[in-house]
């Protein structure tokens, strides 16, 4: 008959199916067999030390469930940072409350430094924050959504990626990305997007208010011509007209002329009138190898700006030569110093090349017309030279009422009531009378009156003073040139 010994091993603690958990957390079992003579010791011990058992893997668990489930029946997307996308879902998500309860977040003075989320009628450096380094719960059309920000390393750089996730399939996910943009889109209407490049990608830079075509005050044939054109190219029948013809649908403008007579005015006011988002392409930041990458990520539809194109083609030094041989060169051809890291062969390729863009519009803005190599501006390329000259007579009278007639929400100031239109073309005929054709550019002469813009008979009274200082002061700069010119010229020789 079998007795019972006291000195026979006791029953485990911890049965022997347990191992099973090894599955979840690896090891478990071991931990589990080291543990237990501590709980056979001290038998009060035992319901606390399995109770924290029971939670650590009672997390592991979850937290193994959570992630297979989201691996096998979640969709996700991931949106980078320099994207157009992140700020879309930035917007919708700075004005969700669980971005507000979020207890990490990222503060940002703007909204990338335009779409200005003023949550406490801040008018300057207004605070903006967004869930950051984490994952954040909602719940968007009855489905429980995730949002998780992290951060990822690209190359030597680290980028924020954004991943926005819901169990299910895609469809309402893409509805939630349909909903960022139309919120987006609300905010972005009547106004311009400016991008340009940092890091060899385009970076939405500023969000600038549709300028009226009506203000930039140039030759009206001028004007006309220009918008005519646009409309022609931009024309939803075009694309398929040039394919049949073997052209390319591009289209090329250079605007050339003296400082400020409205070339960039002029194109911003052209792409806000079509609604067209503009690329800028600095060309002192470019370089050949990142262009190419550049022009293959512009839109279908966009304006593509690049100014003072004089400074292409007078790039780096080439091989063997020095900065001091290209200064010797750029002096000897009486142009400005070298800056530019873009060649001209590299602009070349770029607009030509496979990579670049059907349909967007070239806009390239030049100082110095004398300057450009010929290829840069050979027909194909450039379809139309415009030349924007210092203000005609028709000109410095169309300034002078564009500042004084009255306009549409102007708020009447009562210490100085403005003159009625009619006095107004009066003044603008005597002031156009007093001021030379060509001396002034219509940036200089605007500036004038926006000077006097309390009251235009005052505006006319003082033009001789301010064209004596104007004078005075540009011969100043002159003399103040030429000594540049001739010490530079010293060091070089
Ligand atoms: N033709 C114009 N009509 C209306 N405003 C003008 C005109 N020309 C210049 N301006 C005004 O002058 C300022 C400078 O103009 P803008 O920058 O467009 O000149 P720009 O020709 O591009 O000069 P730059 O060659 O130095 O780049 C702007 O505020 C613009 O409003």
């Amino acid at each position: 008959m079998a007795t019972l010994n006291s000195t026979t091993s006791p029953t485990p603690l911890i049965p022997s199916q347990v191992s099973v958990l090894d599955f979840f957390v690896p090891g478990s079992t071991g931990i589990l067999a080291a543990i237990e003579p501590v709980l056979d010791m001290n038998s009060s011990a035992r319901p606390l030390l399995l109770c924290m058992l029971l939670v650590f893997l009672g997390r592991h668990v979850c937290r193994y469930i959570w992630g297979a489930a989201e691996t096998h029946f979640a969709s996700t997307v991931y949106v980078q940072a320099s994207s157009e996308v992140y700020d879309m879902v930035g917007l919708w998500t700075a004005s969700q409350p669980f971005a507000h309860r979020a207890r990490s977040s990222l503060a940002r003075v703007g909204w990338r430094r335009s779409v200005v989320v003023d949550e406490d009628g801040m008018q300057k450096k207004p605070l903006y924050y967004s869930p950051w380094k984490g994952t954040f719960y909602f719940v968007y059309n009855k489905h429980l959504f995730w949002f998780r920000s992290v951060e990822e390393k690209l190359g030597i750089r680290t980028e924020e990626v954004v991943t926005v996730s819901c169990f299910g399939s895609p469809t309402i996910l893409k509805q939630f990305f349909n909903d960022c943009r139309g919120a987006y889109l609300k905010i972005t209407k009547n106004k311009t997007t400016i991008f340009e490049h940092r890091n060899g990608k385009w970076k939405r830079t500023s969000l600038k208010s549709i300028r009226p075509i009506s203000t930039i005050v140039i030759a009206e044939e001028d004007k006309q011509g220009l918008l005519r054109d646009i409309e022609n190219f931009l024309e939803p029948k075009a694309p398929i007209w040039y394919t049949n013809r073997g052209i390319p649908h591009r289209k090329g403008y250079l605007l050339y002329g003296p400082p400020g007579t409205g070339k960039s005015s002029l194109c911003l006011s052209l792409a806000g009138r079509f609604d067209l988002d503009v690329y800028i392409l600095n060309i002192s930041a470019a370089d050949g190898h990142s262009l190419g990458a550049l022009f293959a990520e512009l839109p279908s539809r966009c304006l593509l700006l690049l100014e003072d194109v004089d400074a292409v083609g007078v790039a780096q030094p080439r091989q063997g030569e020095t900065d001091i041989t290209q200064a010797k060169e750029d002096a000897t051809q009486s142009r400005p110093p070298s800056q530019g890291k873009l060649s001209l062969s590299d602009i070349l390729n770029a607009l030509d090349g496979v990579s670049a863009q059907e349909g967007r519009l070239l806009m390239m803005t030049t100082n110095h017309l004398d300057h450009l190599d010929r290829a840069l501006i050979r027909a194909g390329r450039v379809d139309k030279k415009i030349e924007l000259p210092n203000a005609d007579k028709d000109v410095i009278f169309r300034l002078f009422c564009m500042i004084f007639k009255k306009a549409e929400g102007d708020i009447p100031d009562p210490k100085q009531p403005a003159e009625d239109d009619r006095t107004v073309e009066e003044f603008a005929r005597d002031f156009a009378r007093e001021v030379p054709e060509r001396e002034f550019s219509p940036a200089e002469i605007q500036s004038y009156l926006v000077e006097h813009r309390g009251s235009a008979r005052v505006a006319v009274e003082k033009v001789q003073e301010w064209m004596d200082r104007t004078r005075a002061e540009r011969s100043k700069m002159a003399r103040a040139d030429s000594f540049m010119e001739v010490s530079r010229s010293s060091v070089i020789n």
